[in-house]
Parts: C-alpha cells; structure tokens; sequence
C-alpha cells in the first residue's frame, strides 16, 4: 500500500483520530480545518468548537481561560505579534510548550508551498521531568563541591578559583585588594575540653560572624581545619585593616553557643595587599607569614604584612 492508495489514506487517519499525539491543519489564512481529539485535549476545548478556529483566537481562549498552553505575558496582543514573527518563516519549526494543567509538549509546524500547515503535538512531559530532576540534582552537586559542608562558605577549591577571577578584575582595573587569613586560637582546646562536636559548633558559629562583618560580595572559604580566609576586592590597606579588626573584635567580645556552653573565641589574622600584579599563591604567602607573625606576637591580632618588612 503507498499513500496514494485509498485504503491506506482511511487507515491513517483512523489511526490520526485515537492517537495521542495531537494533530492539527490550519489553512492558509491560519484557520483550524481539522484537528484530532488529543489536540482538542491539549486547549481543552469541544471538537465542535475548534472547527475553523482562527490561530489567534484559539491562543486568546487558551490566555482568558487560563486553559490550555501556558502564555507568560501581562498583553496577548503583543504576545501573538511576537508568534507570528517565528511562524510560518521557514517550512519546518520545532518548540516545546508547557500547559496550565503541568504538561509538556513537543510541538512541530510542517508548512506547504500552499501556506497549509501540519502541526503535531508529542507529549514530553515524562522526559521534561525527568530533565529537572536531573538539572536540580546538577546543580545540589555542583553547590556541594562549592561549599564546606560544615560551615557552607566556599570550600578551599571555590575559594581559589573565586580570588584568582576577582584578583585578576582588580588588576586590570587598576584597584587595591586584599587577603585575610583567620586561624582560631587554641582551637584544639575547644575539642580536647568540650568534644568534636563543640568544635564544630563554633567553626560554624565563627563563619556565620564572619559573614556579618563583611559586604555580601566580599568572599569567604574555609581553607583548612580552623583557617579561614577572606578577599577583600577594591579595599586599601586602612579598610582591610579595619575590617580584620572589626572581625577580630566581634569574636573576641561575644560568646559563642558551643552545645550547652558558651565560649569566647579569639582568632589571629593576617593580612596581605594588592596593588600591582599577584597571584593569589604570592598573597597567599604574605598573608601566611603576617598570621604567623599575629601567633607569635601573642595572638588575637591582626598583622599587615608589609609592615613586617618596614
Ligand atoms: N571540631 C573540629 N575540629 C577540627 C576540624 N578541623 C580541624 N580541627 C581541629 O583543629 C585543631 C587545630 O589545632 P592546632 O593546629 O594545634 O591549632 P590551635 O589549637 O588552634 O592553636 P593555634 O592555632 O596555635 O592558636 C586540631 O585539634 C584539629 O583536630 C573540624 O572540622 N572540626
């Protein structure tokens, strides 16, 4: 049997009548000649009513009853110049379109030389599912290898990248910026005296005031057990001082829940600055030195490096 033979012509379209897949002709002048019921399901509307239903007006039913295609727009008549700016302008079009009611279809406009136009609507729905899923499980992945899963700043790795991106953008633009290396003091004396768990109770409390004293774009990371670091974009050496001492104090000044106890943390800090060309590793080594350097000249300070060379 070809398509040219009667028989076969009446067998397809009883198999067109019960399909699931939607299938609808529009004539020329964008008026519905036929469609089948999966299509009238789709703008959940009576057969009856589809016939000779223009484009337009079968898309202005769908907006005013909230049924059928979902249309994302505060002006229908704007959005249907819109539509048919991308219709009809090549013989073969392909889109995906969400409904009200929570499905998914995959639409296809076929046209002829005559300006007739075959559409079929696939159901996807299963697949646009599974697809989100999909993308939500991508990106809870993507945030845990971002974030220290104790403290929720960046982790070691994000932090580096996130520096080098900002440092680079502060070098090419001529700005000042800085690094702030954090280390407890006697941090392991919290988990010999209080247990593990108190620890990381104030590892957590500790990264929750340093986002406090800090601008929501400055970035935070825990780089090592109880070493936190902090880049401070377009910052000079006075307000990068001055924010390491704001930290400072207000962990030294206020208590921190550690389970049933209260504990008063005290951290030293050191800080390197960026005027000209550094990568983060040479930063990272001033800062390194200058927090050494706050350990040794008694802790719960804050030291600059480059006032160690002057
Ligand atoms: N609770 C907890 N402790 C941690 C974690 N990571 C590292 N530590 C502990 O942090 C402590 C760090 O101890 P030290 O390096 O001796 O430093 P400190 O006691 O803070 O002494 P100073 O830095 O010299 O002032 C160790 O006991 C580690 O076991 C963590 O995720 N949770």
């Amino acid at each position: 049997m070809t398509f040219v033979d009667q028989k076969f012509q009446l067998k397809l379209i009883e198999f067109i009548e019960v399909c699931k897949d939607g299938y609808a002709i529009l004539d020329a002048d964008d008026r519905l000649m036929g469609c089948n019921l999966a299509f009238c399901d789709i703008f959940y509307m009576d057969m009856a009513l589809m016939q000779g239903i223009r484009f337009d007006d079968l898309m202005r039913q769908s907006y005013s009853r909230r049924k059928g295609i979902r249309i994302e727009t505060n002006d229908i008549e704007q959005w249907l110049q819109e539509a048919h700016q991308k219709r009809r302008h090549n013989p073969f079009r392909l889109f995906e379109v969400d409904l009200l009611d929570g499905r998914w279809f995959l639409f296809s406009e076929q046209v002829l030389d005559s300006g007739e136009m075959l559409i079929q609507a696939k159901e996807i729905t299963k697949q646009k599912v599974l697809e989100h899923q999909l993308n939500s499980k991508v990106a809870t992945l993507s945030e845990l290898a971002l974030t220290d899963e104790l403290t929720k700043v960046a982790n070691r790795r994000s932090f580096v990248e996130s520096v080098d991106t900002e440092l680079a953008r502060c070098q090419r633009q001529h700005k000042p910026s800085a690094l702030l290396l954090l280390d407890l003091d006697f941090f392991k004396s919290v988990n010999d005296t209080y247990g593990h768990q108190a620890g990381d109770e104030i590892l957590k409390a500790t990264a929750v005031r340093f986002k406090k004293a800090l601008r929501e774009y400055d970035i935070v990371g825990r780089i090592g057990g109880e070493e936190f670091a902090v880049f401070l974009s377009e910052t000079t050496p006075k307000t990068a001082l001055q924010v390491a001492e704001r930290i400072r104090s207000l962990l030294a000044d206020y208590p921190m829940k550690a389970g049933s106890v209260e504990l008063c943390m005290t951290t030293s800090i050191g800080v390197a600055f960026c005027q000209g060309q550094s990568s983060f590793e040479a930063l990272y080594i001033e800062a390194d030195s200058a927090l050494y350097q706050a350990k040794r000249n008694g802790r719960n300070r804050v030291e600059l490096y480059r006032m160690l060379d002057e």
